[in-house]
């Protein structure tokens, strides 16, 4: 068998899918993105297509170090976005050829089920009682908000007591019956994130999120000797390479690698299996579509210690697609009670896209930008 063509498609919301076509007519799916720069990642899809095309798809650990290997320049957020989604469609193809979902050519499930949490609240974070009121009544009791607003580098204790006050609302309504992670999405500098972090603390959040950007790492086992509180960090990380250095560190909880910004599937089991030798909690990143939410949990039912798996239903990126949209079997992904994903019974990813779907989506496919906030001092601000 031979791939003999690969084919992007950006669509709504901020998304792009990859089809990898083969000279048996077998298909397979991936899902390439850096949400706000679908284009780049997709030239780099199309540079990296030389070396894919005409080769054998069913030798994914090949291809894939030539991909990774075969360019001076290496790594990064566009190079392993687009290596991953052409990861996810190899494995895809293989699991259809041998008529097996992925978790079962990776040595089979270890939990019959995947706990998954979902979003409320928006970029500033708003209306979050009610929006988890509405989620519980939906069965999930497991969220993650943003911690706080814009954050100066030395922040105000008006800003600090906004981001408690939220969080203090949360247990106020819910008690212990809902779990919830803050995610600092960077907009705190280490200087402050010793304050949330204490300032947090008796609220028990599930988790920190990214308390100060990932290329602050060093900072992760000073914020992580001061509280209880677990840290979480991983999605914008992009190889074992990088998150070597966070697990030898240590500081680190809960990893969260993006199986498509870190090279796919191909990668993100080693990086699964590398956290799970330091203790470290698996928890994939994935504000994203089907194909990635699907990759996710692939690695989610072979790796012990994953834990919790973001999805993006309802989150509030979705503007103009939404998860189940591209899928024509939508109930390989329904989330039953709790918010749990039950392993897929098709092969390969599982996910029977909607081509004709995408195909009409994506000729106005909208072109995703994050906000660029600015202090009231006019510099630019974390989004
Ligand atoms: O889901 C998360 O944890 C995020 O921090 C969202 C962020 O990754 C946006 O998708 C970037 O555009
Ligand atoms: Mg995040």
């Amino acid at each position: 068998m031979k791939v003999t063509r690969i084919t992007t498609y950006r669509v709504p919301p901020r998304w792009m899918f990859l089809k990898m076509e083969t000279d048996e007519g077998v298909v397979g799916w991936g899902e390439p993105v850096v949400e706000g720069r679908a284009r780049t990642v997709e030239a780099a899809v199309h540079e990296l297509s030389e070396l894919v095309v005409g080769k054998n798809p069913a030798h994914i650990n090949d291809i894939w170090q030539t991909l990774y290997r075969g360019g001076f320049y290496r790594g990064g957020a566009v190079f392993m976005s687009a290596i991953a989604g052409i990861d996810q469609a190899l494995w895809d193809i293989k699991g259809k050829v041998l008529g097996a979902p992925v978790y079962e050519l990776l040595g089979g499930r270890v939990r019959d089920r995947m706990k998954t949490y979902c979003w409320v609240g928006g970029d500033r974070p708003a209306d979050i009682i009610a929006q988890m009121k509405e989620r519980l009544a939906h069965g999930f009791d497991t969220f993650k908000l943003n911690g706080c607003e814009e954050m100066s580098i030395i922040g105000t204790s008006k800003a600090v007591d906004a981001a408690v006050a939220k969080v203090a609302q949360i247990r106020e309504a819910f008690g212990n019956t809902v779990e919830f992670g803050l995610d600092f999405h960077g907009r705190v500098s280490a200087p402050m994130a010793k304050v949330l972090v204490k300032e947090l603390e008796p609220f028990r959040p599930l988790f920190i999120e990214e308390p100060v950007l990932a290329e602050q790492a060093e900072h992760y086992p000073r914020i992580a000797a001061q509280t209880s509180i677990p840290i979480a960090a991983g999605e914008r990380m992009y190889s074992r390479f990088e998150f070597k250095h966070v697990l030898e560190r240590g500081g680190i909880s809960i990893i969260q690698p993006d199986l498509s910004h870190a090279g796919g599937i191909t990668e993100c089991v080693k990086i699964a299996a590398m956290a799970e030798a330091y203790d470290v909690a698996l928890a994939p990143h994935c504000p994203l579509g089907p194909i990635a939410l699907a990759s996710c949990l692939h690695v989610d039912f072979v790796s012990w210690n994953a834990t919790l798996q973001e999805q993006s239903m309802g989150i509030h990126y979705n503007k103009g697609g939404e998860v189940l949209d591209y899928m024509l079997n939508k109930d390989a992904l329904t989330l039953d009670d709790g918010g749990y994903a039950l392993p897929f019974k098709g092969p390969g990813l599982g996910i029977e896209v909607n081509e004709a779907l995408v195909i009409e989506r994506s000729r106005d496919p909208g072109d995703w930008r994050n906000p660029l906030w600015r202090h009231p001092d006019g510099s630019v601000a974390e989004w």
